[in-house]
């Protein structure tokens, strides 16, 4: 949340292709910046307990299944009021913990909503022909009406990637910002599919876009594309965010999603966040992390340095 409790949503600008057309992302840099982050001491061993607590507030906690059921999203739902055991919570001194949100497809929504109601964690669903986002495009912003009315307050959207791949930004552009109008009241997550996208230069490009569109959110990833969240990919479209934001004046949030299943992928993009950004970038109204299995490994991480013991993996299996 911003300073003054509530979330402001994006308005976005005009397409204003100057802004990107002449950029090009030099990879090799922007690999080797990556490389440095895991490394960096920006945030302290010391602090790290709760930096990870921090980090389950930012999680966007996923079941994107064929076989996901009502049952499966309430017991995602009752994690998600309660990302942590007691014992633990207490321990580190928190009176309360919840994730950022629960990430769900459309049909699943109204389970989702029922399950946190009373909690004030918010849920998210894909929508529009998620994850390739090949049906036509009334159908797909059919789908994000649908998702909206069963309760919905966040969508994740997917690009069409063709249009990034022949460099049709203006056609692109204007299906977002249909998409966009769509949400209404939601706050809209833009996903890229960035390892469709071949070049940093394009997911710059598509950042850059989004971003003019009305994007609350830019996401880098389904979790469904060969390649999912890196960090290079991140720095690229995190450091498109801080342009857009130099101009503009508009604070858009970043989503890392897509294979990230440990502790330490939670700390190496709260790291980049929090050098590329700065603090106000590691909060959930701004930074949040798709995620299916990545608390359990936090959880166990968290208990290690409650108890200096390890339990089994299995006691944390859920998400
Ligand atoms: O939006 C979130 C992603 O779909 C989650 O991907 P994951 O299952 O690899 O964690």
């Amino acid at each position: 949340m911003s300073e003054n409790g509530t979330f402001p949503r994006m308005t976005g600008t005009e397409f204003t292709p100057e802004w990107f057309e002449n950029v090009s992302v030099n990879r090799s840099a922007a690999e080797r910046r990556a490389a440095s982050l895991p490394g960096r001491r920006t945030v302290k061993k010391d602090h790290q307990a709760a930096w990870l607590a921090r980090a389950i507030t930012c999680i966007d906690l996923t079941t994107l299944a064929g076989d996901d059921t009502a049952g499966r999203v309430q017991r995602l739902c009752a994690k998600a009021r309660q990302p942590l055991r007691p014992d633990l919570l207490a321990a580190l001194g928190l009176e309360m913990l919840t994730v950022g949100a629960v990430c769900v497809y459309p049909t699943m929504v109204p389970h989702a909503v029922k399950a946190l109601d009373g909690s004030g964690i918010p849920v998210a669903s894909v929508a529009t022909g998620f994850p390739a986002g090949l049906t036509p495009l009334p159908l797909r912003l059919a789908e994000i009406r649908y998702a909206v009315d069963q309760g919905a307050a966040e969508i994740d959207i997917v690009i069409t990637r063709e249009q990034a791949l022949t460099g049709n930004w203006a056609a692109l552009y204007d299906e977002i910002r249909q998409m966009r109008e769509a949400c209404g009241d939601a706050h809209m997550k833009a996903i890229l599919a960035t390892g469709d996208l071949k070049t940093l230069t394009n997911v710059y490009k598509a950042s850059m876009v989004a971003m003019q569109a009305g994007a609350d959110f830019i996401k880098t990833s389904t979790g469904k594309e060969e390649v999912n969240a890196t960090l290079p990919v991140s720095l690229t479209m995190v450091r498109a965010l801080r342009d857009f934001g130099d101009r503009t004046g508009q604070r858009v949030g970043f989503k890392p999603a897509g294979g990230l299943k440990t502790a330490k992928d939670a700390m190496n993009w709260l790291i980049l966040m929090k050098e590329e950004m700065g603090s106000r970038w590691c909060m959930p109204d701004l930074f949040r992390i798709g995620a299916s299995s990545m608390l359990g490994d936090i959880e166990r991480q968290l208990e290690h340095h409650v108890t200096g013991r390890y339990s089994a993996a299995n006691r944390h299996a859920l998400a």
